[in-house]
């Protein structure tokens, strides 16, 4: 239950940016929770996901239906992604969506269900509007868990051909989800607090914009659910 002196209300952060929170009652949260737990466990698990920079990612990561990793091989010279910083390749296209998990157990990518799909087209008609909603199906999920210190840089999600509106939805601790603007990973940004349920929605014009979060709040979450750390499900179109 809520116990807020002043409810929450949905907001447009930018256009076609919104946050609904409170979105998922507490036993879709609970049911979630649940599939999440599953899609994490091996093979083709929750990973360590090294990024196109070189950097390592607090946060880990489990996807659905796509894979997002490292391309096999250099488009440039051929060459192996990580074996070859030198080529200049490796900085135009190094990471990709593709069916097995290449940097993890090489184990094929588990299968998108029907039901998040479902789940996806929901949020977006009651976030943006029924028109909103894409003609192509959700076909990707990325699962990210923080723990720890675990945060997120500053990123678009520009790997995907679909413009459809990128659904993303929280379980756990609260954080600080930043979100900016398209030209820029630095300011104008808004800060905006994504708590266990909420779902926040972006399309349209803000559909490339820069986010990231620089912070969760250890111990935050609902007791009741039964979650040590923060989960993000950011459902996608690849258009692929
Ligand atoms: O954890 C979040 O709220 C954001 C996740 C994200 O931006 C991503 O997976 O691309
Ligand atoms: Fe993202």
């Amino acid at each position: 239950m809520d116990v807020e002196l002043f409810p929450r209300e949905r907001a447009e952060v930018a256009p076609g940016a919104v946050h609904v929170p409170h979105w998922l009652p507490a036993e879709r949260q609970r049911a979630l929770l649940a599939a999440c737990r599953d899609w994490a466990r091996p093979p083709a698990g929750l990973r360590t996901v090294h990024t196109p920079g070189g950097g390592t990612m607090t946060a880990r990561q489990v996807c659905l239906g796509w894979h997002w990793g490292p391309v096999r091989r250099c488009p440039n010279c051929g060459r192996a992604v990580r074996d070859n910083p030198g080529c200049p390749g490796r900085h135009w296209y190094p990471y990709a969506y593709g069916r097995t998990v290449v940097d993890g157990d090489g184990a094929p990518v588990k299968p998108f269900p029907a039901w998040l799909g479902e789940m996806a087209r929901a949020a977006v008609a009651d976030a943006l509007g029924p028109e909103a909603v894409p003609a192509d199906p959700y076909d990707i999920a990325l699962i990210n868990f923080y723990d720890g210190d675990a945060r997120m840089g500053m990123h678009r999600d520009a790997d995907e051909k679909s413009d459809a509106p990128v659904v993303s939805l929280s379980l756990g601790d609260t954080c600080v989800f930043r979100f900016g603007n398209t030209e820029t990973r630095k300011k104008p940004y808004t800060d905006v607090e994504l708590r266990s349920g909420d779902l926040f929605v972006f399309g349209g014009p803000s559909r490339l914009a820069h986010h990231g979060v620089p912070r969760v709040h250890p111990g935050t979450g609902p007791p009741e659910l039964g979650l040590a750390g923060r989960l993000n499900i950011t459902l996608r179109v690849s258009g692929l």
